[in-house]
């Protein structure tokens, strides 16, 4: 099709194709607007950021699924005026049914707990990073699409649920060397809101939306969103009293004066922090009154990590959610998670100083270069294939020089992908049934028979 930007269009049509003789526009050589293209380079360290989570999560138990990136419609239909629903990636399909890309994995969870309903072991523990979508307006420049990292446990109604992904978290963080000094986790529960919201006379059935408000709190005034709330019924001194008790600066203490010690959702953030310890995590826990978090269904306990230098978005966040199921016409299970995007933390890891390094990354063990360009070429080349075959069914990662190069060529490609070892087949040694290796780091070398696994062993040693 390039080829034929150049000279005449050739068009696909019905009946096969045809020369069209009318110039396309040149190809946009650019990823789709908000998506990313991963050369090498940034797929070294998306392996290395997913290899980071997912050793965090197999360190605590959790298995690993994952589920389509593209789902019903009907999974994301919320009413609460969230943002993640408002900018859903969603089209009709050629059978004419309503589809979107995934904007997060919690839906799909549960409509996979829900089908398997009955026939799972619980608790469940599962993990997944999926890459998940937005359509946001590119008038802010932010990314259409991230990999976002999810733990999620389903089934257990008590805090050790939440101690487990919280402490998951911090043991990534720990795992790629940000401390507790780095970041903070804040912690907070939703039913705290609920029922201050019962003691203003909410309605229960205002609950999600107002939390999706008060979520908008940290970024925007409340006098910008005073007809946001009163669209919800909730105004005046009610508004302001309600606005009062998800203020930052409390305490639990503070909070428990409001609500009542008694109050279960006291208990159940005393029981978090009380725990914290145990899991050593205490130096990371923030109690934070104003953290509700934007999804609609969270119930219970929420949580978000921050960088303590306040130069960055939210890291990550999470919280339990013990109605979902209902969302979707099932009983409910108690269940909690957190989402974990693959941007943020990045940028943390960047202005920490703690990106890896990759420039010493392996690409292949051993070269295997064939002296081609003569009229031996078939023979070296074919005895090239054989041996690099032997190195790999050793084990050993192995490129061949693919045509004829110069020896200045093959000497910078190998120091490129780091080789140890150059193995070198020309007439000569093809003739003696030799090889011969250089040692890449001193030069060394030594003509080597092909019988036996002389030439194995030497590379592995030299590798
Ligand atoms: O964090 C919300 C979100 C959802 C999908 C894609 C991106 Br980028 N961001």
């Amino acid at each position: 099709a390039a080829a034929g930007r150049r000279s005449a269009a050739v068009v696909q049509t019905a009946g096969g194709t045809k020369e069209s003789g009318v110039k396309e526009a040149p190809l946009d050589l650019n990823p789709p607007r908000g998506t990313r293209d991963f050369f090498p380079d940034d797929m070294r360290l998306r392996n290395w950021l997913f290899d980071k989570w997912r050793r965090a999560s197999e360190l605590y138990g959790f298995e690993e699924f994952d589920a389509p990136v593209l789902e019903s419609e009907d999974l994301y239909i919320r009413k609460a005026g969230e943002e993640v629903v408002g900018q859903l990636y969603c089209f009709a399909d050629k059978g004419g049914r309503r589809v979107a890309l995934r904007p997060e994995l919690t839906p799909s969870l549960a409509r996979m707990v829900l089908a398997k309903r009955g026939q799972l072991n619980m608790p469940i523990k599962w993990f997944a990073i999926p890459q998940c979508w937005r359509y946001e307006r590119m008038t802010r420049g932010r990314r259409r699409e991230h990999y976002q990292w999810n733990c999620d446990i389903w089934g257990v109604g008590e805090v050790t649920a939440e101690m487990e992904l919280l402490s998951c978290i911090v043991r990534f963080f720990e795992s790629v060397g940000i401390g507790s000094d780095d970041v903070g986790i804040k912690v907070n529960n939703r039913e705290l809101l609920r029922e201050v919201l019962h003691k203003n006379g909410v309605p229960d059935d205002r609950f999600a939306a107002v939390c999706v408000l008060i979520d908008k709190l940290e970024k925007v005034p409340l006098d910008h969103l005073r007809d946001d709330f009163r669209a919800l019924g909730v105004e005046g001194s009610q508004l302001d009293s309600i606005a009062a008790s998800v203020r930052a600066d409390q305490t639990v203490d503070d909070v428990a004066q409001l609500v009542g010690e008694d109050s279960q959702a006291v208990k159940h953030l005393r029981d978090v922090f009380d725990m914290a310890d145990a899991y050593g995590i205490a130096d990371w826990l923030v109690f934070d009154p104003s953290v509700v978090r934007g999804l609609a269904y969270y119930t219970g306990v929420v949580f978000e990590g921050f960088d303590r230098a306040g130069e960055l978005r939210a890291i990550c966040g999470g919280g339990r959610y013990d109605t979902l199921l209902e969302m979707f016409g099932g009983e409910p299970i108690p269940a909690v998670g957190f989402g974990f995007g693959d941007a943020v933390v990045v940028e943390l890891l960047k202005t920490k100083g703690l990106l890896p390094d990759f420039a010493d990354t392996s690409v292949a063990d051993a070269v295997v270069w064939p002296l081609a360009g003569g009229d031996e070429t078939s023979t070296v080349q074919q005895a090239a294939g054989r041996v690099a075959t032997r190195l790999r069914q050793s084990g050993l990662k192995t490129d061949v020089i693919l045509e004829n190069k110069k020896s200045k060529w093959v000497f910078k490609h190998a120091a490129r992908v780091n080789a140890g070892v150059l193995v070198v087949i020309g007439a000569d040694e093809v003739a003696g049934n030799e090889v011969t290796a250089k040692r890449l780091c001193d030069k060394e070398q030594q003509r080597v028979t092909l019988d036996g696994t002389h030439l194995e062993d030497l590379a592995a040693e030299w590798a």
